[in-house]
C-alpha cells in the first residue's frame, strides 16, 4: 500500500462547540483536501459564549496517541494549538523530537476570545524555550507575540520588530497576526520568511462577532497546504485567503462569538495560487 494521500496532524484541544481548536482544524483540513489526524491534549466544555471547563489529558495518553499515529500514518505536516500547561508542552516537545511529522506550525494558543486561559502562566517560558525553536512556522496573535517576544506591540513597526525577535529566538518563519490590532478597517498580518524576505498580508476587516476559531483556521489551513507540498509562502497566502473567506462568507450559529463558515470558497480553488 502506498499510504501517499496528503495527511496532516493537529496536536491541540477540543471545542465541544465545534468552532475552534481541533474542531476548526479538522473542518479546515477536510475542506483543503487533506486527511486530518489528531493528538488530543485537552478537552474543553466550550460554546460560542465561552469556555465553561477544561481537562488536560494524562501525558501517557498523549504519548500513546503520538505512538499510534507514527505506527500507521504518513503525516507530512503538523501543528500545535491549545497545550494547557507546562507538563503537556514538555510531553508534546518530547514526542515531536522523537517522530518526523514534517514541517511544524506552532499556534501558541494562550487565551480564548472570551478571556479563558488555555495555557497556564508557567508554560509560556517552556513554549518560548523548548517549542518555539522546533517551529518551522509560529503564528502568534498580538497578545501572544507580546508574551513570547517580551515586548509591547502597538504599531505595525512593533509587529515587524516582534517578528524579527521571534525568528532570532529560533522560529524559522513567523506570522504575526493582526486580528487584535486596534486600527479601523483592516486585518493585516506580518510575515517574515526563513530567507529574510518579509511582507504584509492585508485584508479588509469585517465588522462581525463571528470570529471564533480564526487563529486555528489560518494555522490549520497553512498546515494542510504544507502537507500537500506547497511552499511556505504560498501556504501562508492561501491560509490568509481562506480565513478571510470563512469570516466574510459567515454563518450564524450560537449566541456569542460565532464560528466561521468552513465551507467558504477561495480564489486558489481555481488554481490561481
Ligand atoms: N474581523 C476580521 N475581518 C477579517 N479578518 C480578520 C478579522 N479578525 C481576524 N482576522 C484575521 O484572522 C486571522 C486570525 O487572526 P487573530 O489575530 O484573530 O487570531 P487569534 O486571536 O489567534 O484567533 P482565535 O483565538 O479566535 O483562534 C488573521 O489573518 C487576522 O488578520
Ligand atoms: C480548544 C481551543 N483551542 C483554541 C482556541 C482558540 O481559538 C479555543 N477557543 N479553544
Amino acid at each position: 500500500m502506498t499510504n501517499d494521500f496528503p495527511q496532516a496532524l493537529t496536536i491541540a484541544g477540543t471545542d465541544s462547540g465545534g468552532g475552534a481548536g481541533i474542531s476548526a482544524d479538522f473542518k479546515t483540513m477536510q475542506m483543503r483536501g487533506v486527511f486530518a489526524t489528531m493528538v488530543v491534549v485537552a478537552v474543553t466544555a466550550q460554546n460560542t459564549l465561552g469556555v465553561q471547563d477544561a481537562l488536560a489529558m494524562p501525558p501517557k495518553l498523549i504519548d500513546e496517541q503520538f505512538f499510534s499515529l507514527a505506527a500507521d500514518f504518513n503525516i507530512r505536516a503538523c501543528k500545535t494549538g491549545m497545550l494547557a500547561d507546562s507538563l503537556r508542552v514538555k510531553t508534546v516537545v518530547n514526542n515531536l523530537k522523537q517522530y518526523n511529522f514534517g514541517p511544524l506550525t506552532v499556534d501558541p494558543v494562550m487565551i480564548a476570545k472570551g478571556g479563558a486561559k488555555l495555557l497556564s502562566e508557567d508554560a509560556i517560558s517552556v513554549v518560548r524555550e523548548q517549542l518555539l525553536p522546533l517551529a518551522d512556522l509560529i503564528t502568534p496573535n498580538l497578545p501572544e507575540a507580546e508574551e513570547l517576544a517580551q515586548m509591547k506591540i502597538t504599531t505595525e513597526a512593533e509587529m515587524e520588530a516582534a517578528g524579527h525577535r521571534l525568528q532570532s529566538m529560533g522560529a524559522k518563519n513567523v506570522l504575526v497576526k493582526g486580528g487584535h490590532f486596534s486600527n479601523d478597517g483592516e486585518a493585516n498580518d506580518f510575515v517574515l520568511l526563513e530567507n529574510g524576505h518579509s511582507f504584509w498580508m492585508t485584508a479588509k476587516r469585517k465588522q462581525t462577532q463571528n470570529t471564533h476559531g480564526t487563529g486555528d483556521t489560518i494555522s490549520s489551513c497553512i498546515t494542510a497546504e504544507l502537507a500537500k507540498g506547497k511552499s511556505m509562502e504560498d501556504a501562508l497566502k492561501i491560509g490568509k485567503a481562506y480565513v478571510e473567506a470563512t469570516i466574510k462568507q459567515g454563518i450564524n450559529v450560537g449566541h456569542g462569538h460565532g464560528p466561521l463558515n468552513h465551507w467558504a470558497k477561495i480564489r486558489s480553488d481555481n488554481n490561481e495560487l
